[in-house]
């Protein structure tokens, strides 16, 4: 627990649930999406690089699964400001006790969650309703040379998306299932 959110651990280390506490009056309430202080308190590290908007239109599109590879690894902090999503985080660390293990979480604009994600992790998330709005900080710049991404539906992720994948784009449509000699990314 921090001043301003509840903290969840995951069974994957590293990996957590934020919950923003709200403090509301009669004109409705603030609560702090981001904090350095406290976040670097329960093990976010670097800055604020970037911070990205991401709209998805249809219940059912699915995001993912993407990452950076080093030296671009990058701590993400997922918020959902309108809708529901289930937000995926799978462990890619070389040497990982939980490696390919995920943790997925549901996130929404009532629940007022977010996902605390470190370096080398895969993420990507299913839209649960239409009209989905999230914010993204994130510790390291966008480097397209250090894109990374697994197929959503690799059977070896076995990521139980709530309503049949859709909206794919074609780029993560096209991502190669695992090879069995993958060993993950470096630290
Ligand atoms: C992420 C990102 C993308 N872009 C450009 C690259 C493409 O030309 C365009 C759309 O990118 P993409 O299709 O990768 O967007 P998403 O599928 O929403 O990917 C994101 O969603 C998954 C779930 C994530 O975790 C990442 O934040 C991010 O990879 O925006 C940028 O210019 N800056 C950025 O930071």
């Amino acid at each position: 627990m921090t001043a301003r959110f509840d903290v969840e651990t995951t069974p994957i280390e590293g990996l957590l649930i934020l919950k923003r506490r709200r403090i509301a009056d009669e004109r409705g309430h603030i609560s702090r999406l981001f904090c350095g202080e406290e976040l670097a308190e329960i093990g976010w590290r670097g800055p604020v690089a970037q911070v990205n908007e991401s709209v998805s239109h249809f219940a059912g599109t699915v995001r993912g699964m993407h990452f950076q590879t080093p030296p671009f690894g990058e701590f993400k902090l997922v918020t959902c400001l309108a809708g529901r999503i289930l937000d995926v985080a799978v462990d890619l660390r070389h040497g990982s006790p939980t490696f390919l293990e995920h943790v997925a979480v549901e996130l929404s604009a009532d629940n007022a969650c977010s996902f605390l994600i470190p370096k080398g992790f895969a993420h990507g998330f299913q839209a649960l309703s239409d009209d989905v709005r999230m914010i993204y900080a994130h510790s390291a710049p966008y480097r397209a040379e250090a894109e990374g991404g697994l197929s959503p539906t690799d059977p070896r992720l076995a990521i139980a998306w709530p309503l049949p994948v859709a909206h794919l784009s074609p780029r993560d449509a096209g991502h190669p299932p695992l090879g069995t000699d993958y060993r993950g990314l470096a630290a």
